[in-house]
């Protein structure tokens, strides 16, 4: 009885998650607001969590995690997710890109509007009775210069908007190319000029190294008097106490943050002044976001932890629905030939190249190469997968190389894994037959056929007569079975190589006994 895979849901999601993730096999614990050292306590027993931005999965967190697969962040940002740990420990880490953009660019919006016409002070104020009139004057939008940092998903979304309530978009974003701005209908700007330019600015960026503080004393300080600041997307883009010094001084004339440095914001400089309003990081809080995230979450834990497909994970290649079948077999075959060359090189190998031919170089070339060196560095360590093979490549030194060649040579499909080692470049090629049987064809330029399974004891011997017989009558009086038989060799009379596949593991004494074979120059048992 195989077991199901065990989801813990650590943060408020919409129910039909849960549901999800029952009905496609999986245990779901929904256990929310749990303290870090709460978390790091049940954690071992999870396969997969599911979080919003309310859980750190920290380095902590990911070191207790010792069964964990998959994070499947309901949303976008996963900053508060460390990728790098996640990579290394083998956990793939996946988002739901667009669930939440239209609802988050109705909140930029919202807010836009909210300071525009000073709402929140103007309820609050008429709910007291004032009718303050005269208190609340406001800035018409239409014919106004939004300027757009960040035009990616939710900023193209914010900037059709605008556009629809006529206003000028001007928008910096390095990635921006100007086909895409003439797309949009904005313009695209660097910094500096839509500093200058904007009477509303709105933050649609991750947070990254060169995106933290973009909004800097030194930056606000360049603005236009009276612009207003509306972030939602991450804390940290904007310098906190020099926007409320701005405010203060009249020279930014309002500003709405969704978020925050510090969250959950319990107390800020900010709080508490004029024109500054707030809300709990609520860009994605709507039921039609929160339905989407949950129900696309769910879906793609669920379709790794039980069938292996990958969509949306950002420290993986995806694996879309239509590829996935056709690269199932390759992916076989391609972590079979890294196994091999894994066990056949000793010494510490520089640089690993794999070279796509025929049909192959057709496709996904990211997951190939992963397989190749999950299966080739999982001799070193047998916690290296797909996900973190890549990462631990890296870190190592490895040098990877992809080759790609559309022509078919000898065979339709081919892949070729080579490594540089002291002696040379040294390579193993395979192919599939049928289109789905993984065959090993070539072996440090020996021509043979074999598949690469089970326990395997691979032989180098100088080709000579009598010599196949000796190898069988030993294994046969140690009671080994062979079940297929390869051979291949340079030339006659040359060296040859034999690749026995055993019915079981093969014992360290018979090993040493098959060295002593007249004729064996190399002897090595291999397990896939
Ligand atoms: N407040 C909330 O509840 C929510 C916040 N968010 C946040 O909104 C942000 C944007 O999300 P998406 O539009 O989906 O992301 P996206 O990845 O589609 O777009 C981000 C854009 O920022 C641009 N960018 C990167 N570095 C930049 C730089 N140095 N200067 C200017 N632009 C730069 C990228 O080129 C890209 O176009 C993310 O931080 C996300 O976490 C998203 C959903 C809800
Ligand atoms: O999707 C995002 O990036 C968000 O910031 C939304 O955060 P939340 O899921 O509402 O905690």
């Amino acid at each position: 009885m195989t077991t199901k895979p065990k989801v813990l849901i650590s943060d408020k999601m919409d129910p039909n998650a849960a549901a999800i993730f029952r009905i496609r096999g999986c245990e779901v614990d929904e256990i929310t607001g749990l303290k870090p050292e709460e978390l790091k306590e049940i954690i071992g027993k999870y396969d997969g969590l599911a979080i919003r931005s309310s859980t750190k999965v920290t380095k902590d967190i990911l070191d207790a995690a010792t069964n964990l697969k998959v994070v499947g962040r309901a949303g976008i940002g996963v900053d508060n997710v460390d990728i790098p740990n996640a990579s290394a420990k083998g956990v793939v880490v996946m988002n739901t890109p667009f669930g939440n953009s239209i609802t988050t660019a109705e909140h930029a919006i919202a807010l836009m509007f909210a300071l525009a016409r000073q709402l929140p002070e103007a309820d609050v104020s008429t709910q007291q009775g004032k009718w303050e009139k005269n208190r609340f004057m406001g800035v018409e939008v239409t014919g106004k210069t939004l300027g757009l940092i960040g035009a990616g998903n939710i900023g193209s979304i914010v900037a059709s908007r605008a556009l629809g309530l006529k206003m000028k978009v001007v928008a910096f974003d390095p990635f921006l190319t100007p086909e895409r701005a003439v797309e949009m209908g904005v313009e695209k700007a660097d910094l500096d000029t839509l500093l200058e330019k904007a009477d509303f600015i709105t933050l649609h960026t991750p947070l990254t190294d060169q995106t933290r503080n973009i909004l800097s004393r030194e930056n606000l300080a360049k603005t236009k008097k009276g612009v207003r600041i509306i972030n939602c997307a991450r804390g940290g883009l904007v310098d906190e106490l020099a926007l409320k010094e701005l405010l203060d001084s009249g020279h930014v004339a309002g500003a709405a943050l969704d978020v925050f440095v510090t969250e959950p914001a319990r107390e800020s400089p900010l709080f508490g002044t004029p024109n500054f309003i707030c809300t709990p990081h609520l860009g994605a809080s709507t039921n039609e976001a929160q339905v989407n995230v949950a129900l696309q979450v769910a879906e793609q834990m669920a379709d790794y932890l039980v069938n292996g497909g990958v969509t949306n994970a950002l420290n993986m290649p995806s694996l879309s629905a239509e590829e996935a079948p056709k690269l199932k077999p390759y992916m076989a075959l391609a972590e079979q030939l890294g196994s091999l060359v894994g066990q056949l090189t000793h010494d510490s190998v520089p640089r690993i190249s794999i070279h796509t031919e025929g049909a192959a170089a057709e496709l996904n070339m990211k997951p190939i190469a992963a397989a190749v060196l999950a299966g080739f560095m999982r001799v070193q360590s047998d916690t290296v997968n797909m996900v973190n093979a890549p990462y631990l490549a890296k870190e190592r030194g490895l040098e990877v190389r992809e080759i790609k060649t559309e022509r078919e040579g000898d065979y339709h499909t081919l892949i070729r894994v080579s490594v540089k080692t002291e002696i040379g470049e040294r390579s193993v090629a395979g192919t599939l037959f049928n289109n789905v049987e993984p065959r090993l064809v070539e072996l440090f330029g020996i021509k043979v056929e074999a598949e690469l399974a089970g326990h395997m004891m691979y032989i180098v011997n100088e080709d000579a007569p009598g010599f196949i017989g000796r190898i069988g009558t030993l294994l046969g009086e140690n009671e080994i079975n062979i079940g297929t038989f390869n051979l291949g060799r340079r030339e006659a009379g040359g060296e040859a190589v034999l690749l026995l596949s055993l019915d079981g593991a093969i014992p360290e004494s018979v090993l040493k006994q098959a060295c002593e074979v007249p004729g064996v120059r190399m002897v090595k048992a291999l397990s896939f």
